[in-house]
């Protein structure tokens, strides 16, 4: 496979709706595409990279000089094959979500070219996944719960709330008063509590919800540790998590008991599929983490989210849920499940009029 050269191109993805977390609200998602073209396949890649470093310390503008100046150039100058874009790149510190992106372009190409989907290469047991669905902060609690009574009529199996200081306790009680005890319930913070909440985290406690995810800094395990011993809900790790050994410490240090796996926050596809290997390893639940992915990179969280060790429901919603038009057909939950996609390489395309709609900018770097 001789790779061409490597296009860049920002996209801007209007919402359905605001979508309000801990950290800010979002209207649109800018998003960077990274496309790896060979003689004889293109493959794309998502960078999931906000606009700002809000989420963590990666941002759009940043990923996408990090991979004109020195991924892509890399790359280029010796283009390995997709399990050796990671070895690669290391040298470059940091920026996994930058990483990320072109790892999964290569692999898209590669993949395309061997007539192999993604499912098919990372391990998928499953032809559906089940759908969770993330719902933000809202500005009434009857505006909350007319979003989560219209999800649950679409099927969800499972709903995020969204929470920070002052808006955590009623939100969730008043979806347990209004919907039941039944429905698969699970709050994130976004990292926007101290361990001296610890108090008021633990009147989450008689509600049953199957964790909350990443209360403290992402860089607190031992806080985390601390906190786990003073409340009954299962913690998640999300931001903390952003590499197998990392996990592997989170667990050792009884950190978690659940993870939220997300591709680019880890550097790529395979590391998450080594992050769900040790895992498992340890019986430690894994579920898909979402970053409001294009049907690209959804293509490839459904694809992930099949895998065995994937037993909790992800934030693998519809397109729908953020997008009014996606840039590839459309991912529509059936049942509370997406179909695993099951043709070569993510087994979706950018749609050209859809993706010229919504194109920013594009740059071609050659090899
Ligand atoms: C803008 S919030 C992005 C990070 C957030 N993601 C979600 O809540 C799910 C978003 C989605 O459905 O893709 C998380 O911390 O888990
Ligand atoms: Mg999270």
């Amino acid at each position: 496979m001789k790779f061409t050269g490597v296009q860049l191109r920002r996209i801007s993805m209007p919402l359905v709706a605001p979508f309000r977390t801990s950290f800010g609200t979002q209207t649109t998602r800018d998003v960077l595409l990274v496309g790896a073209m060979a003689d004889d396949a293109e493959g794309w890649g998502e960078c999931v990279a906000m606009e700002s470093p809000l989420y963590s310390s990666e941002y759009l503008d940043g990923a996408a000089d990090v991979l004109r100046r020195y991924l892509v150039p890399a790359f280029l100058a010796s283009p390995v094959p997709a399990t050796g874009v990671a070895g690669l790149l290391a040298p470059f510190k940091g920026h996994p979500m930058a990483k990320a992106a072109l790892e999964m372009a290569v692999l898209d190409a590669s993949l395309r070219v061997l007539g192999r989907s993604f499912a098919g290469e990372l391990g998928a047991v499953r032809d559906r996944v089940p759908c969770g669905v993330s719902v933000g902060i809202m500005d009434s609690i009857p505006q909350l719960l007319d979003a989560v009574g219209g999800y649950l009529d679409e099927g969800y199996v499972r709903i995020k709330l969204k929470i920070e200081p002052g808006w955590d306790v009623e939100p969730v009680r008043a979806v347990r008063e209004r919907f039941g005890d039944d429905v698969l319930l699970q709050v994130d913070a976004n990292t926007a509590y101290t361990l001296g909440d610890a108090r008021q985290l633990a009147r989450l406690d008689p509600f049953d919800l199957l964790l909350i995810e990443q209360p403290l800094d992402e860089d607190d395990l031992l806080g985390h540790a601390q906190l786990a011993r003073q409340i009954r809900t299962p913690v998640c790790l999300d931001e903390s998590i952003t590499s197998a050994r990392a996990a592997a410490a989170a667990i050792t240090l009884d950190a978690c008991r659940i993870v939220n796996i997300k591709p680019g926050r880890v550097g790529g596809y395979l590391e998450a599929r080594r992050i769900h290997d040790v895992c498992v390893a340890h019986g430690v639940p894994v579920w898909c983490g979402g970053m409001l992915e294009t049907g690209l990179g959804r293509a490839a969280n459904v694809a992930l989210a099949a895998l065995p060790g994937f037993t909790l429901p992800g934030d693998t919603s519809g397109s729908g849920r953020y997008y009014a038009a996606d840039i590839t057909e459309p991912f529509v939950l059936r049942d509370g499940h997406l179909d695993v996609p099951t043709g070569p390489g993510l087994g979706v395309v950018p749609i050209p009029d859809r993706l010229d709609e919504v194109t920013v900018t594009t740059e071609w770097l050659p090899a």
